[in-house]
């Protein structure tokens, strides 16, 4: 039986359209589709045990399952692209994420031709499995404070990896701990005594006949991690390196080159492609920070329609909590959330992709701007998914603490991309240099490109004022995009003028970072907006798609100008009576949702294993599955628990002088 039946006949869209618009294409839809059953009808792949596993077992079955996907996506010759859509739906962090998803790009941004040929096809076949080594113990976020050293040796012609201090031994590379047979490890390159920076090597860990550690090498995994199952199926690692040679050829050379001689020589690229594999990741993680948060909000907004508490009339049902202004001022910003995510991490992409086509044709002129969306939508999209993801638990009462909600395990796993690949607010810094450098170079003529180039429009926004009369004025684009743009350009013009202060401009740098990352954040938030917009430009077919997604852009950017009034209020673009026409209008918009809500869901197409979740269950068939589940969980397994005789018995036992009190 469909207990969300009544809620899937109130649609007002046509719900297989929208799921093409999410899946981004009818082919992507089509292979994610199929591929999300094959791996939810197969017992291969089944995780519902998983938070009660301990780590050694949690880990055993982790590498059953990585190899086992293996073998389906080979025996079924599936394409790289069905094969990525397996490793997704199998949804279990693995060394197999570092391996495809790091290692691999590693080599190909950075190594020469030649590296590639020699190493690419050991990797695209297994033969060798690699892990991504650059934060040590000491240091993560300062790339260049790194410690490992890989001096050259000219008589051998090979490079000595070393681990001269505690604080260098690598610390945190997924993979390494247990499973991985190589690594791409970052070191400080020593010629001749004389220092060259932070380089790549590709070098050897494990023996590729007994996996033992080679001569030298010190490796192991760095202990539990926060939460149950989670990221504790990944083996995070330690390593040390007591010199350690590799041959030259082994230093990734794309970027730069040492030569038999010793010489280093440095090609036309900026050096800073060495960290080009970070940029890379930052862009897939904007894209799949919509799968997270779309995940948790299906969870939070079944069970929100399933769930009824008080205001009964006549002995009649009591109230969907959905109904209430306060669960969909909480639950309908993030479903529009996870929409504007989707849509931004498309864009982002594109613009990916549009970057590393110039920098083959030795056009660097777009990698600041890459770098500064990928950094700062990176930092704006997990820091928001991670808080939704938390926020979804509590929209599911206490039944959300439950395991078998499936979301204490979803936060637990999302949690760190606020850290990994960057601290999210050491990356909005970076979003800052970018617009401190922009602004300061609005005089000179250059103009702003991209996703910069409102700071073309400086004095416009610097004295335009919203025109917005009635409530509707903010369902108009033009009028939505001009208050960001000029609550973005205020912000950082303010924080500009304030650096203009300080004789040494780092120090000021460090004493405003508080408000140069909120004016990074109000440029990210632009950026979505602006995304989200742009999106609703294209033909979107199907009835009533283009108005939902008209709804929730709405209430995304109606949100964010709600949350941040004061922002807006202070940059005075507008009036007190404009920002609450603002918020009625948030409140019509989510009355519009209201009846699409269980739908808007469902065109996510998750299957109940991908969701992994009782409360999100399509059914919406909760209470008996809850009751069957909690009879299910191994304390249950008997009446009287292990420890009862021990411990609990002789307590009900004692005969106590005080028995009185
Ligand atoms: C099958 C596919 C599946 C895909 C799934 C894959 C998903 C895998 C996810 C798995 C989960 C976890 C894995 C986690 C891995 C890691 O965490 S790896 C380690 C990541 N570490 C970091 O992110 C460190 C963060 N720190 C930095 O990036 C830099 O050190 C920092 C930028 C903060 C500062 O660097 P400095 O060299 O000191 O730079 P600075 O002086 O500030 O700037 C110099 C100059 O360079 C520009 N810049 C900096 N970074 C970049 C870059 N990446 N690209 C381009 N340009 C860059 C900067 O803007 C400055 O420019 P300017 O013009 O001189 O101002
Ligand atoms: C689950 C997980 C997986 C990971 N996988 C890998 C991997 O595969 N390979 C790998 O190499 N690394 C990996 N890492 C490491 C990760 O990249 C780093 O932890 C991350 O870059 C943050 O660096 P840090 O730990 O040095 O934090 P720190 O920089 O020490 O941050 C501590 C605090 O200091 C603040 N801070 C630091 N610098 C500044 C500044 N300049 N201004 C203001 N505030 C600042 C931060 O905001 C933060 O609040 C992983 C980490 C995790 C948690």
């Amino acid at each position: 039986m469909d207990y969300l039946a009544d809620e899937r006949k109130k649609a007002e869209f046509d719900v297989d359209e929208m799921k093409i618009v999410w899946a981004g294409s009818r082919h992507a839809f089509e292979v994610s589709d199929r591929i999300s059953k094959l791996v939810a009808n197969d017992p291969g792949f089944r995780k519902d045990t998983r938070t009660m596993l301990a780590r050694k077992e949690l880990f055993k079955n982790t590498l059953r399952k990585a190899a086992y996907a293996w073998k389906r996506i080979h025996d079924l010759h599936l394409s790289e692209e069905e094969a990525s859509r397996l490793r997704f739906y199998v949804d279990e962090p693995a060394y197999t994420d570092l391996h495809w998803g790091m290692f691999v790009p590693a080599i190909k941004g950075q190594g020469t031709d030649e590296q590639q040929k020699k190493w690419l096809p050991l990797a695209y076949k297994m033969q060798i499995i690699g892990c991504y080594a650059q934060t040590e113990l000491g240091h993560g976020s300062n790339v260049q404070g790194l410690e490992t050293t890989a001096t050259f040796d000219p008589q051998t012609d090979e490079f000595v990896i070393h681990s001269p201090t505690l604080t260098s031994s690598k610390w945190w590379p997924g993979g390494l701990g247990k499973v991985s047979t190589h690594g791409v490890v970052y070191a400080r390159l020593i010629i001749n005594g004389e220092e060259h920076g932070i380089h790549g090597f590709i070098v050897q860990l494990r023996s590729l006949e007994d996996h033992l550690p080679l001569p030298g090498v010190t490796v192991g995994d760095i202990g539990m991690k926060f939460g149950n199952g989670a990221y504790n199926t990944m083996d995070n690692g330690v390593l040390r390196f007591d010199h350690v040679r590799i041959p030259r050829n082994q230093m990734l050379m794309r970027v730069s080159q040492v030569t038999r001689d010793g010489k280093y020589k440095q090609s036309d690229v900026p050096r800073q492609l060495v960290y080009g594999t970070m940029v890379y990741v930052r862009q897939t993680i904007v894209a799949d920070a919509s799968c997270a948060l779309s995940r948790a909000v299906t969870i939070a907004t079944r069970y929100s329609a399933v769930r009824r508490q008080f205001g009964s009339q006549n002995g009649g049902p009591e109230t969907q909590v959905i109904d209430y202004k306060t669960q969909q001022n909480r639950l309908f910003p993030l479903l529009a959330s996870a929409y504007a995510f989707k849509f931004v991490g498309e864009w982002l992409t594109w613009l990916y992709n549009d970057v590393t086509q110039r920098l083959q044709a030795s056009d660097f002129s777009t990698l600041p701007e890459a770098h500064a969306c990928t950094a700062g939508l990176k930092s704006l999209t997990t820091t928001a998914t991670a808080d939704g993801i938390e926020e979804c638990r509590k929209l599911c009462g206490g039944h959300g603490y439950l395991c078998s909600s499936g979301l204490p395990e979803l936060f637990a796993v999302y949690v760190p991309a606020c850290t990994y690949e960057g601290d999210n607010t050491v990356l909005l810094l970076q979003v800052a240099r970018f617009l401190m450098k922009t602004v300061s170079q609005l005089g000179s003529g250059k103009k702003p490109l991209g996703t910069i180039s409102y700071m073309g429009k400086i004095e416009h926004l610097m004295q335009s004022r919203c025109t917005v009369q009635k409530a509707e004025d903010w369902l108009k684009p033009s009028q939505v995009l001009e208050a960001f743009e000029a609550r973005a350009v205020k912000m950082a013009v303010s924080c500009a003028k304030n650096l203009s202060k300080f004789t040494n401009p780092e120090e000021g740098f460090a004493e405003l970072s508080a408000d140069l990352v909120e004016a990074a954040v109000a440029h990210c938030q632009l950026i979505v907006v602006s995304k989200f917009i742009d999106k609703l430009q294209q033909d979107i077919p199907g009835k009533g798609v283009k108005q939902q997604l008209e709804a929730l852009c709405g209430i995304y950017y109606l949100y964010l100008l709600h949350k941040h009034q004061g922002d807006f209020l202070a940059t005075s673009y507008l009036t007190p009576k404009q920002a609450a026409l603002a918020n009625d209008q948030l409140r019509a918009l989510y009355t519009k949702v209201r009846p699409n809500a269980v739908a808007l869901v469902d065109s996510f197409n998750y299957t109940d294993h991908f969701l992994g979740s009782i409360l999100g269950c399509y059914d919406g068939n909760v209470y008996p599955k809850l009751y069957d589940a909690a009879w299910k969980d191994p304390l249950n397994d008997s009446v009287v628990p292990e420890g009862y005789h021990e411990y609990v018995r002789p307590l009900l036992k004692q005969q106590l002088h005080t028995a009185k009190l």
